[in-house]
Formats: structure tokens, C-alpha cells, sequence
């Protein structure tokens, strides 16, 4: 498939035109995107899935509320007017893709992450495969390490374009500001002190990936990204206006509508952790399409390495976990759904 000692990429196996998938990719009867088990956002619905909240809204006890239900009810929404330029969404979405679709493969293997490192900033192909898991993602992306500032070297990203840089380090604090306001939104949803969560992660560890799905000539027996929720505490993610990603509530996989200029925030494990479960992370995969190549750019906020998490609830549900050794457990066992999680509950 790849010419000698090239990273075989799924845009390179899109682009033979194949109308069969390589067999790593072919995902086993249970995990494959059924629609049996997908409900479909409802069009008319009255509320949207998951919840859209207005972050201008001067009601802070009703904000609050609403930031509780959604946390409760889904692990996830969208948020609107939450201060962060629509302009620089669509800069970010414009060069990541241009990334992918205006650079030749020479060009992009030069940013070739290291595969055999977990979470290695550049591009690459197979990020959330265990080490025994063969079956793969239909899925390239572009990891990007952006704070602390000591993580953040622009020289490791693309400068074909020439405002690639500035602008994903413009978005890299335009989102740090933002979850920082959401974590403490999410604390006084609790009732607990408004830097309560922030102060038990302590300073970010952000990364921004760029997540790019070719078509995919086998939609059904394909996933883009797995089942998985994000290890780390909180996460911001913008799509295109290609459908494909999912969340997974009361036993069904909804599909989350693109909302053009919103920002979907995804509680991740550390705050389910933290909260002692009162919110659960958001368990979400990505579906393909056989028409149009779909993108994505989520920023990821996590402890250091070294952090100890904890619940701030009595009695606690779940165990301590230095962060470094629920990330390695991680790489090691795989996402599968949330089962890492689970594995830390004290009565599971
Ligand atoms: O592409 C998406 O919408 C999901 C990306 C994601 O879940 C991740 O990068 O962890
Ligand atoms: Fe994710």
C-alpha cells in the first residue's frame, strides 16, 4: 500500500479509490455504526442534541442550571457566544484543512509524529490503537503540543501556510481562557467553590488535534475515531458542517448536529473523577461517510502527568489515580468505551 518505509495514511488508501477497505480497518459486527442503535438528531425537536448554551446569558443562576442538566444528562454541549471569535473557528477549521488537502504527502510526512510514543506531537494515522488492537481508525489528524508555553514549539508545525502558527497559538489561549471559564461554571453548578475543579487539576497540559476523515468507501463496517471518552478534564471540539460524530446516551448513539460558530464541550475522565461522578464523561466515537471528507479540531485540557486526581466528594466512589498512570493504562489497554474509568470505581 505505501511505497517503502512511508506511515501508511487513510488518505493515501481513499485516494486508490479501493471500493473495499484494507481488513485492519474492518471493525467487528458490535462496534460497527449501526443504525439500529443510532437515533438521528431530531430536526424539529425542541431542544437540540445535545443542550446549546448561551454563555452571554446574564442569568447566572439560570446559566448554571443549564450547565448542571447538560453535564448530567449528556456529558456534553454546545456553547454559544462564549467570547472566542467565530472568525477564528473558521481560520483554525481553514488551515487544518489545508493541511491535509493542499499539501503534498512529502510534504506532510515531514511532520510525521512518532508512532511508537503515545500522544507524539505531528501527524499520524493511529492514535488511540492499543498494542495489541488491530483494528485501525479511518482517521488522520495532526496533534499539536500547546501548553504550558515550555510544550509549545510552532517550529514543529506546517508554515506552508503562512498564518498556520499564529493561528493555532491564538486558539490555543483563546480555548485555555474558555475552559477555564467552564470548569468554573461546572464547580459552581455544584455547588462547590468556583476554582474547585481548576484547582484540582492544576495548571493545563492542552493539546490541539486535528482530526481529518477521508470518505470511507465502506461507511458501515468503519469507525473514524472509536468509542472513547478523553482521558483528561475537559475537552473544546469544533466540526465542520460534515456529520459524524456521536454521543453515546441511555443506551443509543446520537448523532451531534454541526452547529456553525458553537463550541462542544466534552467532559472528560478527571472530571468524573474529580466530581465523584456526579458528571460522567462523555463517551463519543465518529462515524465515516462514502461522500465527503470530514474535520475536526478538538483541544484537549488535562492534569500534568504527575497529578494526583481525586474526588472532592465524601465518600469517595473512585480511587486516586496519579494522572501519568491512568494515561498509560490507557495506551496500553486501549480506550474500549469507558472501561478505564471503570476500572478506578472502589464498588464497581
Ligand atoms: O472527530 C470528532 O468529532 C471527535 C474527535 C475526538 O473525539 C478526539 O479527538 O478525541
Ligand atoms: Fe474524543
Amino acid at each position: 500500500m505505501s511505497t517503502a518505509g512511508e506511515p501508511v495514511t487513510v488518505q493515501s488508501i481513499a485516494q486508490t479509490g479501493n471500493s473495499v477497505v484494507p481488513p485492519q480497518y474492518v471493525q467487528p459486527p458490535e462496534t460497527r455504526p449501526t443504525t439500529k442503535t443510532t437515533q438521528h438528531h431530531q430536526n424539529d425537536a425542541a431542544e437540540p442534541s445535545p443542550l446549546s448554551i448561551n454563555l452571554g446569558d446574564e442569568d447566572t443562576n439560570r446559566l448554571k442550571e443549564e450547565i448542571g442538566r447538560a453535564c448530567r444528562d449528556w456529558g456534553a454541549f454546545h456553547v454559544i457566544n462564549h467570547g472566542v471569535p467565530i472568525q477564528l473557528l473558521d481560520e483554525m477549521r481553514c488551515v487544518g484543512k489545508s493541511f491535509f488537502e493542499n499539501c503534498d504527502m512529502e510534504q506532510k510526512l515531514r511532520y510525521s509524529c512518532d508512532s511508537t510514543l503515545p500522544a507524539s506531537e505531528g501527524y499520524g494515522s493511529r492514535m488511540l490503537v492499543a498494542e495489541n488492537d488491530s483494528v485501525l481508525d479511518w482517521r488522520d489528524y495532526f496533534d499539536h503540543h500547546t501548553l504550558p508555553l515550555s510544550r509549545r514549539n510552532p517550529a514543529k508545525w506546517p508554515n506552508f501556510q503562512s498564518d498556520y502558527r499564529e493561528v493555532v497559538a491564538e486558539y490555543s489561549d483563546r480555548m485555555k481562557v474558555l475552559a477555564q471559564r467552564l470548569l468554573v461554571l461546572i464547580s459552581e453548578s455544584l455547588g462547590l467553590p468556583s476554582s474547585c475543579i481548576e484547582e484540582a487539576v492544576g495548571e493545563f497540559y492542552q493539546n490541539i488535534t486535528v482530526s481529518y476523515y477521508p470518505p470511507c468507501p465502506q461507511p458501515d463496517l468503519t469507525l473514524g475515531l472509536q468509542s472513547h471518552s478523553d482521558m483528561g478534564a475537559v475537552t473544546l471540539l469544533i466540526q465542520d458542517d460534515v456529520e459524524g460524530l456521536q454521543v453515546f446516551k441511555d443506551g443509543e448513539w446520537v448523532t451531534v448536529r454541526p452547529l456553525h460558530g458553537g463550541i462542544l464541550v466534552l467532559l472528560a475522565d478527571q472530571t468524573e473523577i474529580i466530581t465523584n461522578g456526579k458528571y460522567r464523561s462523555c463517551q463519543h466515537q465518529a462515524i465515516t461517510n462514502s461522500e465527503r471528507a470530514r474535520l475536526s479540531v478538538a483541544t484537549f485540557h488535562d492534569p500534568a502527568k504527575t497529578r494526583k486526581i481525586l474526588p472532592v466528594f465524601e465518600p469517595p466512589v473512585y480511587h486516586e489515580v496519579m494522572y501519568g498512570d491512568y494515561v498509560s493504562s490507557w495506551y496500553t489497554k486501549g480506550p474500549e468505551g469507558k472501561r478505564n474509568i471503570d476500572a478506578l470505581l472502589l464498588t464497581p
